[in-house]
Parts: C-alpha cells; sequence; structure tokens
C-alpha cells in the first residue's frame, strides 16, 4: 500500500460557471494575470478537464483520530493534488482541486464537493489570510449543473445541490493523520520516506541543521508542528474562529488552517461556542480548541514514538543478519551458530576484527592447515567448544547450500581488515606532534580500502595482534 495513488480528475460538465477568484492568489501566488479568470480554459482547468502535462494527479492516503477515537485510513476522497508550484517570490504552493471526483480514497462517497461548502470554504479561507491568520487559501471557485445528493444537517431529509469544485492551494496539504497512518499499520519505509520529504522540502533549514539525520530532524520536526500550531492557535482564538472539527485529519503538519467545514467565528462570546452541530459535547468549542491541539500533537508525538520503537526493532532484526552475513549465512534460523561464535570469542578474548577476517581467509574444511597468520582464529580455535561450534556451522552452510568460495568471498566483503585501532592513531599522533604527518596520511589511504589486504598495512602490523601498551592508553570525552 502506497500513501498516495496518481488519479484523474473527472471533468465537471454542465453549465460551468465562475463563482469566485482571489486576484491576490491568482497574482501574487500563481504568477498569473487575473484575466486568466476570464477565460473558458482557466474554468476548464479548475473543471478538471484540462491536465497539464507537468502535473501528475494524486490523491494522498491518510488517518486520523476523529473525535478522539482512531478512525484508520481516510484520504483525499475528494480533493486532487495537481502538484507543486514555485513562483516568483521562490515560495513552493500545493495545488488542490476540491471535488473534483472520485479517488481510491472515495469510500463509497461521490467524491463531490457541493456550492454550500464550496462558498464557505473560498470565502473563510481568504477571510482568514486578510486577518493575518495562517492559513490555505482558495484561488477559484467553480459551480455547475450536475445535482449531487446531501443531507446537510443528517436528518434524513436530503436535499439536491450543485456540484462545485475549488480550486485551492497551501504550502503542503500534509496532516497529522498522514503520518498517523503509516506508523499504525506499521510500514516503516513509508515513514521513513515521508518523514523525510515534508522535512526536506518544507523544512529544509531543520534537515540541513540535523545534517541529513532522519532521527535527529524528526525531532525538531515534532517541535516544529507543535509551534506552528500552536501559533495558529492564537490567531484562531483572538478572532474567535472555531474550526469546528479538530481531528488530527484535518489539523496540517504546517500550522496553516485546513478543512473549512463546519467552522464558525463567534457572534456573542461564548467559550462554550461550537458550530458544529455534530459535535454534540462540545469537544472542540472556542475554549477547547487548544486541548483539541495538545491531542493531536501528543498522537503524532505517540505515533512517532510508537516509529523509533519500530525502527529500533527493525534494527535488531538488521543486526541479526549483519552478523549472519559476517558469517557468510543468511537465514535467521542460523542465528545460533553466530551467538555460539560470539560466546566463544568473549571467553577467548578473541580480536573481534582478525577473528572474522580470519575466519573469512582460511579454508574451515582444511582448518587444521591454517598458517600462523591467522593468528585469531588460532587463538579462539583453542577454546573447548570451537570443534562443537565449527560442526554447527558447516551444517549452516551446508542447509544453505554456501559452498567454500561463496562463503569466502561474501565474508571478505563485510568483515573488514583493518579498523582504527586506538594504537594506530596514537602512534600516527606521536609522529604528528613532533611534525611528521605521514602516518596520518598513510593510515587514512589505508582505511579506505578496509577491505582489502594491502602490503604495507601488514608490515605496520595493522592486522596484526594488539600491541600491549595499548591497554594502558587512556581515551577520555575530549579525545
Ligand atoms: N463527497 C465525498 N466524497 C468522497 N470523500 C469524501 C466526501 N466527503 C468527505 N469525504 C472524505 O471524508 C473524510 C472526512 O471529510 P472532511 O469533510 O473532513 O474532509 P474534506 O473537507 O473532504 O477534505 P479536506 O480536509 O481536504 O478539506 C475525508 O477523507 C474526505 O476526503
Amino acid at each position: 500500500m502506497t500513501e498516495s495513488h496518481a488519479v484523474t480528475p473527472t471533468p465537471l460538465e454542465k453549465n460551468l460557471q465562475l463563482v469566485g477568484t482571489s486576484e491576490d492568489a491568482l497574482v501574487k501566488i500563481l504568477d498569473m494575470d487575473p484575466s486568466i479568470a476570464e477565460t473558458a480554459e482557466f474554468v476548464q482547468f479548475v473543471a478538471g478537464d484540462k491536465i497539464l502535462p507537468s502535473c501528475t494527479p494524486l490523491a494522498h492516503r491518510y488517518g486520523g483520530h476523529q473525535f478522539g477515537v482512531w478512525a484508520s485510513q481516510l484520504g483525499d476522497g475528494r480533493a486532487i493534488l495537481l502538484g507543486e508550484y514555485i513562483n516568483k517570490r521562490g515560495e513552493r504552493w500545493e495545488l488542490q482541486l476540491k471535488g473534483s471526483g472520485l479517488t481510491p480514497y472515495s469510500r463509497g462517497a461521490d467524491g463531490r464537493a457541493v456550492l454550500r461548502s464550496s462558498i464557505r470554504e473560498f470565502l473563510a479561507a481568504e477571510a482568514m489570510y486578510y486577518l493575518g491568520v495562517p492559513t490555505s487559501r482558495v484561488a477559484a471557485l467553480i459551480t455547475s449543473d450536475v445535482d449531487v445528493i446531501r443531507d446537510p444537517l443528517y436528518d434524513g431529509r436530503p436535499i439536491v445541490e450543485k456540484a462545485s469544485v475549488v480550486l485551492r492551494l497551501a504550502p503542503s496539504w500534509f496532516r497529522i493523520g498522514s503520518l498517523e497512518l503509516p506508523t499504525k499499520l506499521g510500514e516503516v519505509s513509508t515513514l521513513r520516506t515521508l518523514l523525510q520529504f515534508i522535512i526536506k522540502t518544507s523544512f529544509l533549514d531543520l534537515w540541513s541543521s540535523a545534517e541529513g539525520n532522519l532521527a535527529k530532524a524528526s525531532v525538531s520536526f515534532g517541535l516544529k508542528v507543535a509551534k506552528l500550531s500552536y501559533e495558529m492557535w492564537v490567531h484562531w482564538q483572538r478572532v474567535g474562529f472555531v474550526h469546528g472539527v479538530m481531528n488530527s485529519d484535518n489539523i496540517s503538519l504546517l500550522g496553516v488552517t485546513i478543512d473549512y467545514g463546519p467552522f464558525g467565528f463567534m457572534s456573542e462570546f461564548n467559550r462554550r461556542y461550537v458550530p458544529n452541530t455534530s459535535d454534540t459535547e462540545a469537544r472542540y468549542c472556542y475554549q477547547q480548541q487548544i486541548s483539541a491541539l495538545d491531542f493531536d500533537l501528543a498522537s503524532l508525538i505517540r505515533e512517532m514514538a510508537e516509529g523509533f520503537k519500530i525502527l529500533r526493532r527493525k534494527a535488531e532484526v538488521d543486526l541479526k543478519l549483519a552478523f549472519l552475513k559476517k558469517l557468510g549465512l543468511s537465514n535467521e534460523v542460523h542465528y545460533d551458530v553466530v551467538e555460539q561464535l560470539l560466546l566463544i570469542m568473549e571467553e577467548s578474548k578473541a580480536d573481534f576484527t582478525a577473528t572474522f577476517r580470519d575466519l573469512s581467509e582460511v579454508d574451515i574444511y582444511k582448518i587444521e592447515e591454517a598458517e600462523d597468520k591467522f593468528w585469531a582464529l588460532l587463538e579462539t580455535k583453542r577454546h573447548k567448544h570451537f570443534d562443537a561450534f565449527l560442526q554447527k556451522y558447516k551444517d549452516a552452510l551446508q542447509a544453505e547450500e554456501v559452498d567454500e568460495a561463496r562463503r569466502q568471498s561474501m565474508m571478505q566483503s563485510v568483515n573488514p581488515c583493518y579498523v582504527l585501532k586506538n594504537w594506530m592513531a596514537q602512534e600516527a599522533i606521536a609522529e604528528a606532534e613532533k611534525g611528521n604527518f605521514e602516518q596520518v596520511r598513510l593510515i587514512e589511504r589505508i582505511l579506505q580500502k578496509p577491505y582489502e589486504r594491502q602490503v604495507e598495512a601488514e608490515k605496520l602490523q595493522f592486522g596484526s595482534k594488539v600491541p600491549n601498551w595499548e591497554k594502558r592508553l587512556m581515551v577520555s570525552c575530549s579525545s
């Protein structure tokens, strides 16, 4: 399952009429001449009948908590993303058509928006912009003579309404629910891709200061989302705006007001004011908007924390696979072979790097003939359980049908000959302090090919037993 689907808008037809445009959005955001709105082509574009060649329309998959309860998969059921536009001012805006027909996330509904709610979204979004409240925008609204049936008060008295489309804009349409869903479903790689995409496209500064480390960037991203959301809330409160349905699928990750549904601007001052008739418990009333945000943000953090746990579990599995690979194996059922060897190595104080490397270069079926240069393995071999391990190891290799040549080449690609031991660095440092940087440069060169035996390195005994004096080397935090 992916987080978005390529879709095609279903063009709206039948007596299309332009209800209104935001000249400001057309000019300042889309770099258009406002007269464009008078052309038939523009109306067709908003109707979903003109997909520019550079567009790949998408419907986004998201989930959300609705009135405190996990609603599972929702998604753009009637909104289609046309693409992004980077304007003259260097701002990135995403264009959506809301009401442009069915998508894979329509869940049995018709994919259409009606004139009533589209006008509300158009006027409110633009009004909020001029009030100085961070918001999505509506560039244009068209309507038609296509009938759709709605039951606006959910009272079993449906009415016929006119299908309409808004061309709406936001710096990003990602919502809290965009991240909640893949996390809930344990889709780690989707979550990673999504997080990375959102942070890189909308918060490049965070990405740069985290030096591309996703976990680090995610923490600052989480804080940023909270900061922007609470800032948005201050604006809402100061102008008396009550969103009406602060479910986590309706809360932007960029702190802009989205989803103009059953919102209302308070008339008489009433902290319990709630515009949404479905909200019988006043969960989203004026006074509670901050608690609603707390809940949605906590859900994001909870989900992200859950995501970290999933990543952690995956890392543990990856580590097992990495160790199996160090022995030329790949099937998890053979992990006890790894464990057995590690135990032997620990008890015999075997050199971690050299033992694995020796094992990758010696023919294990003629291990008795191993030369002295395989000192690490020979030392490990003295352990009383080594023969038992070797037998188990050979059985595992046989079961995985790994022949000796393949085993050796696989192992040699993952078991280094050389790592930077402290004594090596210390010798180079001592020389450097005398003004001779040769050794530093040499080590740097050798360590560029850690998986290859190198004559120079062997001469310097970089693959040999660590000199005793290394044990006395003290390395502190300031090192
Ligand atoms: N007529 C419809 N056809 C298909 N899906 C719909 C329709 N109405 C609502 N949905 C979907 O139901 C969910 C909840 O609807 P809601 O009214 O909160 O969102 P919306 O106003 O459609 O979208 P947005 O949040 O993007 O403004 C969303 O996933 C929405 O896409």
